[in-house]
């Protein structure tokens, strides 16, 4: 298992080690005592899948507020994902940039999402499943969204304008500027 920091600290790439042979392979996708080698002690309490049945859904980009915050680690079950961070920490060198990376069935890549930030993705494959482990459970109270195509932020999706899939609670979320209050 390597697991290497991205550009934004705090958010790490992890690339399971994955044991082929003729049946197919092997993989172990979450280990604890790899992450805390890591200098990762996480305690995750909830395992969450989706499925998006359509290329270009769009999911996010979410977070809970504090005490409710989240580290997410998620990975691609079926299909692919371009997985996005968005730093919410104010006093972070690096508030409001995003990270991006693809995550796919096929790569087995996962990100590693920390506290104080914003998840998203967007699917490009039809039947997409992805699952993630949390660090704290659902909080529906403290459950926040961001709009994806905020311009202050800036995010790449690889899609065109009005492509996006998204559910009404994503279409009617307030603009990073618009947010009081931020995890
Ligand atoms: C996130 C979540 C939702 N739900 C319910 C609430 C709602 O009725 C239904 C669908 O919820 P949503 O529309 O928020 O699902 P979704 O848009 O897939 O939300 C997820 O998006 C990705 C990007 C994340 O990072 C996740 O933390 C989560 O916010 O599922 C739970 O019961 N438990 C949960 O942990």
């Amino acid at each position: 298992m390597d697991i290497s920091q991205a550009p934004l600290a705090g958010v790490f790439v992890i690339k399971p080690q994955r044991f082929e042979d003729e049946r197919g392979y092997f993989s172990e996708v979450w280990n604890r005592h790899r992450f805390e080698e890591a200098g990762l002690s996480i305690d995750f309490v909830q395992d969450n899948q989706s499925l998006s049945r359509r290329s270009g859904t769009v999911r996010g980009l979410h977070y809970q507020l504090r005490p409710h915050a989240q580290d997410k680690l998620v990975r691609v079950v079926h299909g692919r994902i371009l997985d996005v961070a968005v730093d919410l920490r104010r006093d972070s060198p690096t508030f409001g940039r995003w990270f991006a990376i693809e995550l796919s069935a096929d790569n087995q890549l996962q990100l590693l999402v920390p506290k104080g930030f914003a998840h998203g993705f967007v699917t490009r494959e039809p039947d997409t499943q992805v699952a993630y482990k949390c660090s704290h459970t659902y909080a529906p109270a403290s459950d926040r969204a961001i709009r994806y195509d905020d311009p202050a932020i800036g995010i790449d999706w690889g899609l065109g304008a009005g492509e996006a899939i998204l559910s009404p609670k994503d279409a009617a979320a307030p603009l990073l500027a618009d947010v009081g209050e931020l995890f």
